[in-house]
């Protein structure tokens, strides 16, 4: 197949290009250009090591990192050796500053973008949005530094564009309003509250104060605020297929806790592995990104077993090897039933062992982030917040989508969220009194704005 085709055919079917045939786990296709990609749960391990595979610079596979939303600075996601080092140790520091916080912050955020909603909440996802920011930018940067939710929003969409050196662009996009987004973030970084201190650790991980800043721009505005709003919406939206009996199962144990600890705080998170696990198979269903890249370092033979027996792939020095975390977390050899969702998947023991299986965060649940692999150092955080904003929106309030969500794994940019845009119709209070009792600063505030629909809810 030609680099043309390949793109265009990935273009039109997303991770559907390269659905496996479970003989092979590291299947040879071109997708803009040759490539193996890594489909089996067990395959995909050997692509994590990062003496034999390295990240190419700026790209994430056919996703290109514009360098002017970076300053320049190459984003520790895609830097290699004794310089990723020092970028991940940074963000691993930074991200334990913020883990204490994480909980309330959460809770702030959901109640006080709640309060603007109103009963029609239109552009949902955008909202989304604001409420990942609202939760992750004052942890990190103080909480007396505000962040305009829109800027941060155009941001993330301006951060990337397709790989543009494989089709020559068709359309240009305007960049104009992206830029603007990504000029009042940064002006912000500068000028927050914390901004000398997190230079200051910069510093102290051997990097200059422009590399520092760059860091702080994208892991903190696409990889944070990005990547957990889009598992945010994703995770929402799955809440509308399941039953109204799954929904009040979920409710139950979130109310307990919550009642029990008197707010969210980390051991109410703790007490909600139904919640938990419900959001680990949103994960493991619909996982973002689309695909993981990597690049050989050097000449190796890879082993593994597949359902036709052992096997082994040479891969030369240069070859791109990519891995598909949609494939690798639903391999039969590994997953049940790994096309149903069955939000039950990660509960009791057994769900416990399938955590080593878990590698939407390109490394085991069972593993942890660390200066010397490229799993994701946000992932407890990341699953804290999700837990915890799923956990007050299914409680306390009820909505009705303008469309049930699915998926399909053929469109591109959707990554882990549905196929269709997800809309909300209406919004309402559905538990005044829970909320009341729990959250009492934010009630009347959200019983005022939300009124008319408490006078309209069933
Ligand atoms: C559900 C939400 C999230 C998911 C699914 C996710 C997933 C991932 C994945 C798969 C990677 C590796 C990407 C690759 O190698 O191609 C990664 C890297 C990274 N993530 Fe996350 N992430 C999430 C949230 C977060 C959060 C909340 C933070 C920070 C607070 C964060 C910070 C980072 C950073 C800094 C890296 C680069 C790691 C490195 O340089 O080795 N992520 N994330």
């Amino acid at each position: 197949m030609g680099n043309a085709i390949g793109y265009l055919k990935w273009l039109g079917q997303g991770k559907q290009a390269f659905a496996p045939d479970r003989k092979e786990d590291f299947v040879e296709t071109n997708i803009g250009f040759p490539c193996r990609v890594v489909t089996g749960n067990k395959a995909v391990q050997s692509v994590f090591d990062i003496d034999l595979f390295k990240k190419e610079e700026f790209f994430f596979g056919l996703i290109e990192i514009r360098k002017e939303f970076t300053e320049g600075v190459c984003p520790s996601v895609t830097s290699n050796g004794k310089i990723h080092e020092k970028n991940k140790a940074l963000m691993m520091d930074v991200i334990a500053g913020a883990y204490e916080e994480i909980p309330t912050s959460t809770a702030d955020a959901v109640l006080s973008n709640i309060a603007t909603w109103g009963s029609t909440p239109t552009d949902f996802e955008s909202k989304l949005m604001a409420v990942s920011a609202g939760i992750f930018l004052p942890t990190i940067f103080g909480r007396s530094t505000r962040f305009n939710p829109e800027d941060v929003n155009l941001y993330v969409k301006g951060a990337t564009e397709l790989r543009s050196d494989i089709l020559a662009a068709v359309t240009r996009e305007d960049l104009t309003e992206t830029r603007r987004g990504m000029r009042s973030v940064l002006e912000k970084i500068k000028t927050s509250e914390r901004y000398s201190q997190l230079i200051d650790l910069g510093r102290s991980h051997g990097l200059d104060e422009a590399s520092t800043t760059g860091q702080l721009l994208f892991c903190v505005m696409f990889n944070a605020v990005g990547g957990t709003a889009t598992n945010l919406v994703a995770t929402f939206g799955r809440l509308d297929t399941i039953s109204a009996e799954d929904r009040q199962e979920l409710r139950e144990e979130a109310l307990a806790a919550l009642r029990k600890h008197g707010g969210l705080t980390r051991a109410a998170l703790e007490e909600m592995p139904k919640i938990e696990s419900f959001v680990l198979e949103v994960l493991r269903t619909c996982p973002s990104p689309g695909v993981w890249s990597h690049i050989a370092a050097r000449p190796t033979t890879v082993k593994y077993t597949t359902a036709s027996g052992p096997k082994e792939v040479n891969i030369k020095e240069g070859e791109r090897v990519y891995a598909s975390p949609y494939w690798a977390l639903r391999d039969p050899a590994v997953f049940d039933k790994p096309d149903d969702f069955v939000w039950r998947r990660f509960l009791g023991p057994e769900g416990e062992a399938l955590r080593e299986h878990h590698v939407t965060f390109h490394g085991r649940l069972t593993d942890s982030a660390a200066v010397n692999n490229h799993m994701c150092p946000g992932r407890d955080v990341a699953l804290s917040v999700i837990k915890g904003s799923i956990a007050i929106l299914n409680t306390f309030f009820g909505w009705e989508l303008q469309e049930r969500p699915f998926w399909t794994g053929t469109k591109v940019s959707r990554i882990g969220q549905p196929d269709n845009v997800v809309k909300v119709k209406s919004f309402w209070l559905q538990h005044p009194d829970d909320l009341k009792e729990i959250f009492p600063s934010h009630f009347e505030e959200i019983h005022d704005s939300l009124n008319s629909a408490v006078l309209q809810c069933p």
